[in-house]
Order: C-alpha cells, then structure tokens, then sequence
C-alpha cells in the first residue's frame, strides 16, 4: 500500500486536538480475542473457514471496523497490540495494517502496541517500518501508518534513537516502557540504581528525550508508559516528566480505577490518555451487566463501557485550561 507523505503537526499536538476534540482522554484498546467477537460477524466469513487463518483475519478486521464505526463518536485515538494479529500469521498483520488505515481514514490516532526495541541498526529498521517509510527503487513506500509506537528502553539509549529520530522526522510519537502495568514489573523496573529505582531513571531520560520535540501546548513527541496499577509511582512519575504524554494501560480489567490514576493528569487536564481493551471490546461478556447485554448487543456494551470509563474519569481529571 502506498500512501503519500504528508506533514502535518507535532504528534502531541495532534493527541491534545484529539483529546479536546471528543472531550475524552479514553484510548480503546483494539486487542482482538477471536473467542469473544459476535457469532453474528464470525457468519458473514463462514465461507472463508477452510483456510483458518484466513477466515480469522477478515472476522478480525470487521470486528475493528465495527468497533470503530461505534465509538468513533466518543474516543479520538486507539491502540492495536500487534500479538494479537501475529497470531494469525501474514494474514494477521494483513488486518493489522487494514485496521490501522481504516482507523485513520476516520480521522482517529492511531498508537502500534509493538514494544520494539533492538540494537541500532535493527531498531532503525523496527523505526523505519512503523513509523517512518523505505524507499524500493526510488519509490517511498509506507508499511504501516501508525502515528506513535510503544517502545522498549531495556538496550539503552542507541536503540531509542532511531526512534526518536523518526519521531522527530515524521511528526510521529513514541511511549517508552517506564513502569509496565503487570505484577512482575517491580522485579527490575523497581531495582535500585544507586537511590533511584530503574523506572524513575529512565523517566528521566524520558525527559530529556523529549526536550527537543515539545509541541504548541507543551507537550513532547515522546511520551512514557505507566501502569495506572502503580498509583504512587504514577504521583512520582507525573513531575519527573512534565512535558511528557503518559499512556496508562491497567483500567477496568487489570483492576485498577479512577482513583489509582487521578494523579497522571498535568493541571491543565491534559498529559496523560487511559487505555482499555478487554473492558470496552466485550462488556457485553462482563458478568455484573449478563442481565442487561449479551452478543446481539455488544455495540451498545462496549458504548456504555467508554460512556461510563469517561464519566468515571472526568471525576479526576483537572478542569482543562487550554
Ligand atoms: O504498552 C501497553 O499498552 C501496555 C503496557 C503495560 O504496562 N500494560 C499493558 O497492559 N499494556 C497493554 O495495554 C492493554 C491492556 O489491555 P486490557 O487489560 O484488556 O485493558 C494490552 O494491549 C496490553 O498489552
């Protein structure tokens, strides 16, 4: 797929105009479980089940397109964790790539949940596939059009800076793991360096990083992962990277609240978007509401899920200033 190179503004800009625009901080997380999407969109490919992988490609990709075509009202930006389309093979990353350009079409940002990282030349590639472009033959080509990537810091600063060049080039972004979510995240990101545990080391790499890409409100085009399941890091977190957009996956089915994430808002009420996947995608299948969804009414769940996350949220989030 060829798609032309166009300019546009700084990525942080880009997110704070999504945000402002549908009022809402909610990134949806199109993590699709092939088990849990509607049998009615799994019927409309039943001709295409001798070739597995096929089939579950294209029940994949309308079920993102259907999701998409539900909430595109509510959120501005979602987030694909591309293990859930490497699952499928070549065909998989097919409805990866098909999801992301539908995603844009309709106007939304899109983040690529592909933890990246690798030595530099390899990262440069990682960079280049995307959020950058290859030339074949003196042609520019695009592989993937995702405007920001999440990326894994673990190498050291060599393998961040294809990425930042890329950002910095291609007006994309990139959220950097500082503190991941999950339980065994404490088992090295919390080591101590000297006083400091890891994390809050490279949050302030973070920082710096980012210092050379700060957009029109003051936002960087590089931005960091906090787990929203780490309240009192996230506190810390905040002020070591002012200028930083935080991604904060962990809400709804990991556990945590609205409560564990009021402090990753900046006081202007911007600086941080709060993922979902599981909670918004089948809240039709989410015991406490068997009585009132079910899979003929997954649409109206998964708006009720975002429409109730928002709520939940604008309880914490700053009254916005700009
Ligand atoms: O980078 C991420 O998005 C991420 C980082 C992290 O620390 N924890 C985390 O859960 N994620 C991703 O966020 C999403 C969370 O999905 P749910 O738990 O279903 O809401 C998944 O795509 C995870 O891979």
């Amino acid at each position: 797929m060829a798609i032309a190179i166009n300019r546009k503004a700084n990525f942080s800009d880009k997110l704070t105009t999504a945000i402002q625009k549908k009022n809402c901080c909610v990134v949806v997380g199109l993590d699709p479980h092939f088990d849990l999407i509607p049998e009615s969109i799994k019927q409309q490919f039943s001709k295409l089940q001798d070739d597995a992988f096929k089939y579950a490609a294209n029940v994949i990709l309308e079920f993102n397109k259907q999701v998409i075509d539900t909430l595109e009202h509510l959120v501005g930006i979602v987030k694909l964790q591309i293990a859930f389309y490497e699952l499928y093979g070549w065909q998989g990353i097919w409805s990866y790539a098909e999801t992301i350009h539908y995603a844009k079409q309709k106007g939304l940002i899109v983040i690529g949940d592909v933890k990246r990282g690798d030595v530099p030349n390899t990262a440069a590639a990682y960079a280049n596939a995307h959020i950058g472009q290859v030339s074949i033959n003196n042609t520019t080509q695009i592989a993937f059009q995702s405007d920001a990537i999440t990326v894994n810091p673990l190498l050291g600063v060599d393998s961040i800076l294809p990425f930042i060049k890329n950002a910095e080039t291609y007006d994309k972004g990139i959220f950097v793991l500082a503190k991941t979510s999950n339980p065994s995240s404490v088992e090295f990101q919390d080591l101590l360096c000297g006083t400091k545990k890891l994390h809050q080391i490279i949050a302030e790499k973070i920082h710096t990083w980012g210092s050379r890409s700060i957009g029109t409100y003051g936002y960087s085009a590089i931005g960091a992962v906090v787990g929203a399941t780490y309240p009192e890091d996230i506190l810390i977190l905040r002020k070591t990277m002012p200028n930083a957009y935080l991604l904060i996956p962990g809400y709804g089915s990991q556990g945590a609240t609205a409560e564990d994430i009021k402090n990753c808002f900046n006081s202007d009420g911007y600086g941080a978007i709060i993922n979902a996947s599981r909670s918004i995608l089948y809240a039709y299948n989410n015991r406490s509401w068997k009585d009132k969804y079910g899979a003929q009414t997954w649409k109206e769940a998964a708006q009720n899920a975002v429409m109730n996350m928002k709520e939940d949220l604008n309880k914490c989030v700053p009254a916005q200033t700009r």
